[in-house]
């Protein structure tokens, strides 16, 4: 069921590869972004490492562009010796955080400890899922968006657009079952406009992607023709 109405989605996950997700790298794939929105209109979230969310923020200041951190610790403030609480990346001017991601995984108890806490603050939630069964349970803790990642995919350029199309579907029907208002995108292996056109056809919003966009020569170009696919999808 296509959630009318809504602009699509390019979530951008920095991970930590080096030196393209720091530094001056980290700021020239924010400004891209930046110029991206501004021709497109296109909801692009940005989700660079920890220490790269300060400037991160300041490059796309005033603009449409939200910046995430990439996952938030199940601790409360305290203590808690080199633990990230979610009241940390609140003070830090994130609008919202990942969860679970493959390389960084969480019990399904603290994933839920997690999304209430980010929205008791004031701060988004983009929860991810190996296979449209976790994706349908997590569904149920209502986060914001749910990406569905199938981890062999995952940084092999191989997109699960084209090679597991299943997935998308199956995470689409599973997750709509249980929850009819959760944005749901998809990754893994996605680096062509293409793939985010073909993504948002099978149901998605639209796409979490990293190595295509960070590790890309020209990273404009790349998010420039993923957003003018994701609208021609949505057209
Ligand atoms: O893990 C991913 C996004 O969070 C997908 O990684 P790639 O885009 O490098 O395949």
């Amino acid at each position: 069921m296509r959630v009318s109405g809504l602009k699509p989605i390019i979530a951008v996950n920095y991970k930590a590869y080096h030196p393209h997700s720091f530094g001056e790298n980290a700021l020239r794939i924010a400004r891209d972004a930046r110029r991206v929105w501004e021709e497109t209109g296109v909801e692009i979230i940005l989700a660079p490492p920890f220490t790269e969310i300060h400037r991160v923020l300041k490059e796309v200041e005033g603009s449409g562009v939200k910046v995430f951190a990439q996952h938030a610790d199940p601790v409360e403030p305290g203590a808690v010796t080199g633990y990230i609480p979610v009241e940390g990346l609140k003070e830090a001017g994130v609008q919202g955080v990942i969860l679970n991601h493959s390389e960084h995984r969480l019990k399904i108890a603290d994933i839920n400890m997690l999304i209430a806490k980010a929205r008791r603050l004031g701060l988004k939630t983009l929860a991810c899922a190996d296979v449209p069964e976790t994706g349908a349970a997590i569904a149920l803790l209502k986060p914001d968006m749910i990406a569905v990642e199938p981890p062999e995919l995952i940084g092999t350029g191989v997109s699960v657009s084209k090679a597991k199309p299943e997935v998308i579907t199956n995470s689409v029907s599973m997750i709509r079952s249980v929850n009819k208002e959760v944005l749901i995108l998809t990754g893994a292996g996605i680096t062509t406009g293409e793939d985010v056109y073909q993504a948002i056809k099978l149901g998605t919003i639209g796409v979490l992607v990293a190595s295509g966009i960070v590790k890309a020569k020209d990273p404009y170009s790349v998010m420039k023709d993923m957003a003018l696919n994701a609208l021609k999808a949505l057209a």
